[in-house]
């Protein structure tokens, strides 16, 4: 018999957890984070708070595999022996990550050539995601000539280009209007509709009643 070949973001829905234990996390040689500890399943957002320098960024960092974990242990259980997190995740920094010369629709089109490995049924096209964010007017538009708010919202489209089950925001309503945050409420929601996991950074509400709240104090 032939066997199902492997999908790695095929069908996790709610049996996706991610797990983070004992974290300690070191910058400049300095410790920023220690004892961090949380799960977050299938369906579940995460609310990450704290001050100014508290850790939040190098949180998120860590967990996208991009800053090395001085203790502890950062995993991702249901989706196999082999799964780490940096494989299933979106990481959306403070910079967007795109290309200023080239159209929205051109940036957009790249990502989800490089990000979506395989065809996923929750990965949407180029204009519907850029629809969801309100920004559908703007594809043929070089991102460089974007208002910052509507920089933010083409970047927002890019989680949607491909599906990958776990968002990890930083600030991600950065310079959005009322109703874009609205939008993109609607979209974090829809995610976890979809059996995500929501990880955001943020210092205002997200419109995500249900999520769970980190607080970050520091280690000064
Ligand atoms: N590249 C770096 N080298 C040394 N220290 C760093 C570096 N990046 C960040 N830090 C320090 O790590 C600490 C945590 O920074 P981080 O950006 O994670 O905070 P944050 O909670 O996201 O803050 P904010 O709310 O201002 O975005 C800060 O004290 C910061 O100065």
């Amino acid at each position: 018999m032939e066997e199902t070949p492997h999908r790695p973001h095929a069908d996790l829905r709610s049996a996706l957890r991610l797990r983070v234990e004992n974290l300690a996390v070191a910058r400049g040689g300095r410790p920023v984070l220690q004892s961090v500890g949380f799960t977050v399943s299938g369906g579940e957002a995460l609310v990450v708070t704290g001050r100014n320098g508290a850790g939040k960024s190098t949180l998120l960092r860590a967990i996208a595999g991009l800053l090395p974990h001085a203790e502890g242990r950062i995993a991702l259980e249901g989706a196999g022996e082999e799964a780490e997190p940096p494989q299933y995740a979106h990481y959306l920094a403070h910079a967007d990550g795109m290309k200023a010369a080239l159209t929205v629709e051109e940036n957009l089109d790249f990502w989800s050539g490089y990000l979506a490995r395989e065809p996923d049924g929750r990965s949407r096209s180029v204009p519907d995601a850029l629809a969801v964010v309100g920004l559908g007017h703007a594809l043929l538009a070089p991102f460089g000539a974007l208002s910052a708010g509507q920089k933010r919202r083409a970047a927002l489209a890019r989680l949607l280009v491909a599906f990958r089950p776990i968002w990890l925001l930083d600030e991600p309503l950065t310079a959005l209007d009322k109703a874009s945050r609205g939008k993109f409420a609607a979209a974090m929601r829809d995610h976890c509709a979809l059996g995500g996991i929501v990880v955001a950074a943020t210092h205002e509400p997200l419109g995500l009643e249900e999520a769970a709240e980190l607080a970050l104090g520091g280690a000064r």
